[in-house]
């Protein structure tokens, strides 16, 4: 079962992940000599990158990559490395090593082998995976129903291109054998609606109806969830 750690607002859960995520990179940088995370996209990590970048680390100890990416360009309003880019890359986390999921294939399918090849230097285990959830309980870029669900659930490569059956742009993703080789698995979930998707997703069902089962079913990696009211 993951531990919950429930707060009222966003802003004070980002803040405690924040801090937990700082902790454990420091931790990894003292024990391993190197740290690492990867990061989701979308609206929910941005405060929590925000507050990470403030933190004192020695930020060039620190791997930072994405666990998803869709396939625009990196200066894109849609650009997950955008994000990560304006909001924990700077200051002194500008000198992490920041290894992005996007190159200049033409799609993501053409471009998978290179992102694989690349991801294979990463450290893995990755010290931590910060993981968001849709509204349709998708994780990363695995969306029900999307048509590589299966291999990327299946596969034993570390990443997939993939289409989603609704939201714009080819993805990049973990795979899900990537995403439970790491040492921890955070997740983010606001509001009454991911609420109730997450409550649906852990009381146990097929992982290919609610991806998000993938990590809150597995009990190889510990699972920290931050729920936030709003
Ligand atoms: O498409 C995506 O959506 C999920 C959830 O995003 P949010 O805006 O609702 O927080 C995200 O975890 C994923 O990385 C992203 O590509």
């Amino acid at each position: 079962m993951p531990t919950e750690h429930l707060f009222a607002t966003g802003a004070q859960a980002a803040a405690d992940i924040a801090t937990r995520i700082a902790t454990l990179l420091a931790e990894g940088i003292a024990t391993r000599g190197v740290a690492s995370i990867a990061v989701s996209g979308g609206r929910s990590p941005r405060p929590v990158l925000e507050a990470l970048s403030a933190v004192d680390l020695d930020w060039s100890k620190v791997v930072v990559t994405l666990v998803d990416e869709r396939w625009v360009a990196p200066d894109s309003a849609d650009s997950n490395e955008r994000l990560v880019r304006e909001t924990l890359l700077q200051g002194a986390a500008a000198k992490a090593r920041f290894v992005p999921m996007k190159n200049d294939a033409a799609d993501a399918y053409a471009g998978q082998a290179a992102v694989e090849a690349d991801f294979a230097t990463l450290p893995w285990p990755l010290d931590i995976i910060l993981l968001g959830m849709g509204d349709d309980g998708h994780t990363a870029s695995l969306f029900p129903e999307g048509k590589e669900l299966a291999e990327g659930l299946a596969s034993k490569a570390l990443t997939i291109a993939a289409t989603p059956p609704v939201a714009p742009h080819q993805r990049m993703s973990l795979t899900a054998h990537a995403i439970v080789q790491s040492h921890h698995i955070f997740l983010q979930i606001s509001g009454a609606g991911k609420k109730a998707v997450y409550d649906r997703a852990l009381a146990g069902g097929a992982v290919e109806e609610l991806p998000i089962r993938l990590a809150l079913l597995q009990e190889a990696v510990p699972v920290e969830v931050w729920i936030a009211d709003a």
